[in-house]
């Protein structure tokens, strides 16, 4: 979008050096609806602001003509007068309400496409990237900060254009009735005026850190939330209870250092607006008696002039509310924003990429390394062949560099250096939508969303009907146990799938799989134990769907590695031994120590 350089693949980019006119710039290009009949909700609070001023002067000639006028009373001008207002109101109410809901139409279309476009692209950006950002803090981004947004653009909006616009025509409307009183006016609000830029500086740094804190405060609410189970088996009640008040509170302070600016902007707006009814109010009557080449000002002028400064006064003190709340509003857009421009480091060919054959994959490992940003090498030149329709087993101690290669082999994450081969093809150069048709990650624990086995099941084929669900489940041999739940395809498995077993959880995300139809399969095992009979259920359901496809499993148990057409072992990164199962315990070395730890385990 732009071409400044976020950090790529580290750190989300905070937006935060992002330009105040240089966010309302993007964030108007992002969502163009925003600009949408600008042009007629400007026109309609030129119209309200032009109405409002219709009074004052209907006072002054009433007062002037229509009772101090030439001949007494005259109670037909009066009449005029009060209908020309009576109308001039009701114009007034007409045009505020429609340039609101206007400006609120148009304001929740764009931020709603802000939200969804940011929502999007969190989904391209790079795994480590997502990583970084705390999961509350990236929520924050797309809720909280654009309601920010939201309500400066509806209310702030709203008052900001007619704010200006009264300020305006009340000064035109003032000068027309005496130029000294106005520059008396002005005077008193100069030091307000000459502040502003100041203040506009203080608030935005303000602002910055205030949004900052509250994705920080709901990082601290959320975690604890999800990881509730461990706050209570661990009794950690207290220190986490100690860590989101210590959020809340440095929220609290930026929040009220901000607002302490607020105030203070506030107040000196008070200040001016006090200065500037007695000044008009002395000068007026010093005027009158002809001084400083004013030819007498009548006292309907006077008073027409005290309305004036009301209709003056008011809008420049909203203005410094104004203010603040877009200070607000901005930092919380640069947040967005920021998401956006944050690079999605791995490149999408799109359709016009190699689309992957419909057959089982071969898989090369050209010279691969790896080393996670900033971090030593994970992996360190891993050239391997992996022949089509084989089954294939990853092995090494904990932290060998297991599940970077399936990143890679999925891609999940480029290698630093070297290439991935599928079927031939550099896996850089595959449409994305035709890799993950065709390559599927199991992960250990597949994440279940709140909804029916059913829904789960169909994220593996969005177009699954039950029928094609139920014939997947049958298929893997799993139908006894579907009948054995209660509500079939229809039973709900709870927040993360917790109202299902560990197991059961595990047989969700193989049906998925199957209903993918994969021609490589990524599996890394499940480490959780689980009942004899699940376990053989599962490992059933495996085998038929390893069945004539290509797989490579990341295997934590020896039966997985026994069966394998072949073994890779990794050690440190590195690519040790490789072969058939019994061939290696022969051999030894790192695979015949895990063998013999694997032995002693079952033993006991
Ligand atoms: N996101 C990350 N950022 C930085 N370093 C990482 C990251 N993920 C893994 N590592 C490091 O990379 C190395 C290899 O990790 P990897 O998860 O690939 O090992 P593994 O063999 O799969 O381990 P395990 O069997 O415990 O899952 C480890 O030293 C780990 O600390």
């Amino acid at each position: 979008m732009s071409d400044r350089v976020a950090t790529a693949g580290t750190a989300l980019d905070s937006g935060e050096e992002i330009s105040a006119w240089e966010t309302i710039r993007l964030g108007a290009a992002i969502s163009p609806e925003l600009k949408e009949g600008f042009g007629g909700t400007v026109a309609l609070a030129l119209l309200g602001t032009a109405g409002r001023v219709v009074v004052p002067i209907a006072v002054q000639q009433t007062l002037d003509k229509g009772v101090n006028g030439p001949h007494g009373i005259d109670m037909g001008f009066v009449g005029m007068m009060a209908v020309v207002a009576t109308i001039a109101m009701v114009v007034t109410g007409f045009s505020s309400y429609l340039m609101t809901a206007r400006l609120f139409t148009t304001a929740e279309k764009g931020l709603a496409t802000l939200r969804i476009k940011a929502f999007r692209h969190v989904h391209d950006l790079p795994l480590l990237t997502q990583n970084t950002e705390r999961r509350g803090a990236l929520v924050s981004r797309v809720t909280s900060d654009v309601d920010q947004v939201s309500q400066f653009l509806v209310f702030g909006g709203v008052i900001g254009i007619v704010s200006i616009g009264q300020v305006l025509v009340a000064t035109v409307i003032m000068l027309f009735y005496s130029w000294q009183l106005t520059i008396v006016v002005w005077v008193c609000f100069a030091p307000l005026f000459l502040s502003l830029q100041y203040f506009q500086r203080r608030l935005s740094d303000s602002y910055a850190v205030v949004r900052r804190m509250v994705g920080q405060m709901l990082a601290a609410v959320s975690e604890p939330v999800v990881g509730a189970v461990v706050v209570r088996t661990h009794a950690i009640e207290g220190r986490t209870q100690a860590r989101i008040n210590e959020s809340i509170s440095e929220y609290q302070a930026a929040s009220t250092r901000a607002q302490g600016l607020t105030a203070f902007s506030f107040s000196l707006g008070g200040v001016s607006a006090g200065l500037a009814n007695a000044g008009v109010l002395i000068f007026g009557i010093w005027l009158g008696q002809g001084h400083l080449w004013a030819s007498g000002v009548t006292s309907g002028e006077v008073l027409a002039f005290a309305f004036l400064v009301t209709l003056f006064v008011s809008p420049v003190q909203m203005g410094t509310q104004v203010l603040t709340d877009a200070q607000n509003a901005i930092a919380g857009w640069r947040r967005v924003i920021g998401i956006l421009e944050t690079p999605a480091d791995l490149d999408d060919p799109g359709p016009a990429g190699v689309q992957l054959p419909h057959v089982p994959l071969s898989v090369t490992f050209s010279h691969v390394d790896f080393a996670y940003p900033g971090g030593p090498p994970v992996l360190r030149d891993v050239d391997e062949e992996i022949l089509a329709g084989t089954r294939v087993a990853v092995v090494g101690e904990t932290g060998s560099g297991k599940t970077t290669f399936a990143k890679i082999l999925t891609r999940l994450m480029d290698p630093t250096s070297g290439t991935v081969l599928l079927a031939g093809h550099d896996l850089r150069e595959v449409d994305f939508a035709s890799l993950r048709r065709r390559v599927v990650l199991v992960p250990q624990e597949g994440f279940l969303f709140d909804s029916t086995l059913y829904a789960n099941a169909a994220y593996g084929d969005l177009d699954a009907t039950p029928d094609d669900v139920q014939r997947a489940i049958v298929e893997l041999g799993l139908g006894d146990w579907l009948a054995g739940l209660p509500l079939g395809l229809q039973t709900r498995v709870g927040q993360r799938g917790e109202s299902m077993s560990a197991g059961e959880r595990q047989l969700v995300a193989l049906i998925r799989a199957h209903l993918a139809d994969p021609d490589l399969l990524v599996l890394d095992e499940a480490t959780s134990a689980v009942d004899p009979a699940l376990e053989m259920r599962i490992a059933r359901a495996l085998e038929l769907l390893m069945s004539g496809r290509t797989s490579v499993t990341i295997a934590h148990r020896l039966s997985t590695a026994e069966n394998a057409d072949e073994v890779i072992v990794f050690d440190k990164g590195v690519v040790v031994q490789r072969g058939r199962h019994p061939d290696l315990v022969a051999e030894g070395g790192v695979y015949g120590r895990l063998h013999s730890s694997w032995v002693a385990q079952q033993s006991t």
